[in-house]
């Protein structure tokens, strides 16, 4: 686990660009604000893992670089497009095309084979059946998941849905990749290999992963771990 190459990217341009990014949640009986004013910078091929303790905010964080949701006050620019600036149909538009979403709990169409849930960014995209599904195709292969593409979500494991969920995230080629505990619920050698698979991924594409986790190993292996604490990122010792 401990033999991540480390990759310079110093001189990639920047994927990820959060400025001052606060977020104030307004519902409840008082103001919470979990951000404040935060920043981040991430780089093309560079892989930064997100740690921090239960309610310090990783989710909420998570949904606004996703443009799931949107700031109370800063910005979010991702290769270059400032989401603010989208609609709601522009803002689907540019998630599909550029961001790439691996969830704890996969969230596969439990109708639809792997290869069709692998697919279907590209489906969604306009992309013609054949074509997409050749594209899918080579991403299960990758993955390792080559001769269970025609099994639905139910006959595979956690480890294999996880796989198939990786795959779906990177068939768009996109320049930012989130990941919600990729690793959570899998045992130690599935574990083990999807960081070496993400490890793969992160030298040959120049996407950009930000990664929340709880586990300290999968947060050590990545090239930049910071804890988010009291609304700021800060280095982790
Ligand atoms: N829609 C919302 N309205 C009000 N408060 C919210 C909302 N969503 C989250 N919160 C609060 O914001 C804080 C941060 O929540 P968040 O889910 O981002 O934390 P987290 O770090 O992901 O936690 P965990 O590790 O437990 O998943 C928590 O105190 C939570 O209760």
């Amino acid at each position: 686990m401990n033999t991540t190459e480390t990759v310079d990217v110093s001189g990639a341009p920047v994927m990820l660009d959060c400025q001052n990014v606060t977020r104030t949640y307004s519902e409840g009986p008082e103001d919470l604000t979990v951000l404040n004013s935060l920043s981040l910078q991430v780089r093309a091929g560079e892989r930064v893992a997100i740690v921090g303790s239960s309610g310090s905010g990783k989710t909420t964080l998570l949904n606004l670089l996703g443009g799931l949701d949107s700031p109370t006050q800063g910005r979010i620019v991702i290769a270059d497009e400032p989401l603010s600036g989208l609609g709601e149909a522009a803002l689907g538009r540019f998630r599909n095309r550029y961001i790439g979403f691996v969830y704890q709990f996969h969230h596969l169409l439990a109708e639809f084979t792997a290869l069709e849930n692998a697919a279907l960014p590209l489906i969604i995209r306009g992309q013609r059946k054949r074509d997409a599904e050749a594209r899918a195709q080579a991403l299960l292969d990758r993955v390792g998941m080559a001769d269970r593409a025609q099994h639905k979500p139910g006959e595979l494991s956690g480890g294999e849905r996880q796989r198939v969920a990786i795959a779906r995230a990177l068939v768009t080629d996109p320049s930012l990749v989130l990941m919600d505990e990729p690793t959570g619920n899998l045992d130690q050698t599935t574990a083990a290999t999807i960081l070496a698979l993400m490890d793969e991924l992160a030298r040959e594409s120049a996407c950009a992963f930000v990664i929340v986790t709880h586990d300290p190993a999968l947060a050590a292996h990545q090239d930049r771990v910071l804890k988010l604490d009291g609304g700021h990122l800060v280095t982790n010792p």
